[in-house]
């Protein structure tokens, strides 16, 4: 199957995956000072309930948290999207070294991971649905930068013990993740893609400005997900701004 490695990486998914090459393929770089402003978006809106932690999943590629989603308690909305998304899963994506693993880049630069907070439109009857519609899916990103250690992040990586091999997963609940998300939620925004196969372009992507900080003892408590990031697109993007829906400084 897919993978990271040298013979089923990024360069080898459009084989199996042939919209890889298509027209809103993501990651992409981030250039601030080309972001276009735009008057119609609006301050992201998070609600999440600790309770809807289900269980952390060892995938293959990742680890992932999932979440009950069979009702609005846990949502997604405002932001550049319309109607209400519901948070499914969240799971990061780690490099095997401090200069990459972020699948997005800002001015080219990597940061050592990335977090992915995967939401569905509810305007469709699932997530399995919504993942295969242009506005079935926003995906919430943010950077994840060396500095300080991270207290809310430790629960998920004291997690991992439990489920050091693919396809282990273990309970995982009252967790909110919404410490997870940095001070500000000034954002970029474009249409892309799942950045990981099936590749589908149905993810409106919310990039968050403000990275958040883990420690290097925690960054490496991690690094045997680590993934070697994709090729990247270059693609047009948007900013925002908290005050007054001002634009992104330049
Ligand atoms: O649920 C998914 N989660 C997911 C997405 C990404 S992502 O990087 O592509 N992303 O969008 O954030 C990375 C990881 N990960 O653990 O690394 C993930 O676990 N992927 C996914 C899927 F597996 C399908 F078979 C499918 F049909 C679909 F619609 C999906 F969206
Ligand atoms: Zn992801």
């Amino acid at each position: 199957g897919w993978g990271y490695g040298p013979g089923n990486g990024p360069d080898t998914w459009g084989e199996d995956f042939p919209i890889a090459n298509g027209p809103r393929q993501s990651p992409i770089n981030i250039v601030p000072k080309d972001a276009k402003y735009d008057s119609t978006l609006k301050p992201l809106k998070i609600k999440y309930d600790p309770s809807n932690a289900k269980g952390i999943l060892n995938n293959g590629h990742s680890f992932q948290v999932d979440y009950v989603d069979d009702s609005d308690s846990s949502t997604l909305t405002g932001g550049p999207i319309s109607g209400t998304y519901r948070l499914k899963q969240f799971h990061f994506h780690w490099g095997a070294s401090d200069d990459r693993g972020s699948e997005h880049t800002i001015n080219g630069i990597k940061f050592p991971c990335e977090l992915h907070l995967v939401h569905w439109n509810t305007k469709y009857p699932s997530f399995g649905d919504a993942a295969s519609q242009p506005d079935g899916l926003a995906v919430v990103g943010v950077f994840l930068k060396i500095g300080a250690a991270n207290p809310r992040l430790q629960k998920v990586l004291d997690a991992l013990d439990a489920i050091n091999t693919k396809g282990k997963q273990t309970t995982f609940s009252n967790f909110d993740s919404k410490t997870l998300l940095p001070g500000s939620l000034d954002y970029w925004t474009y249409d892309g893609s799942l950045t990981t196969p099936p590749l589908l372009e149905s993810v409106t992507w919310i990039v968050l400005r403000e990275p958040i900080s883990v420690s290097p003892a925690q960054r490496s408590a991690s690094v045997f997900f680590s993934l070697r990031p994709p090729s990247q697109k270059h693609r047009a993007f948007k900013g925002w701004r908290e005050e007054y829906g001002a634009p992104l400084p330049k």
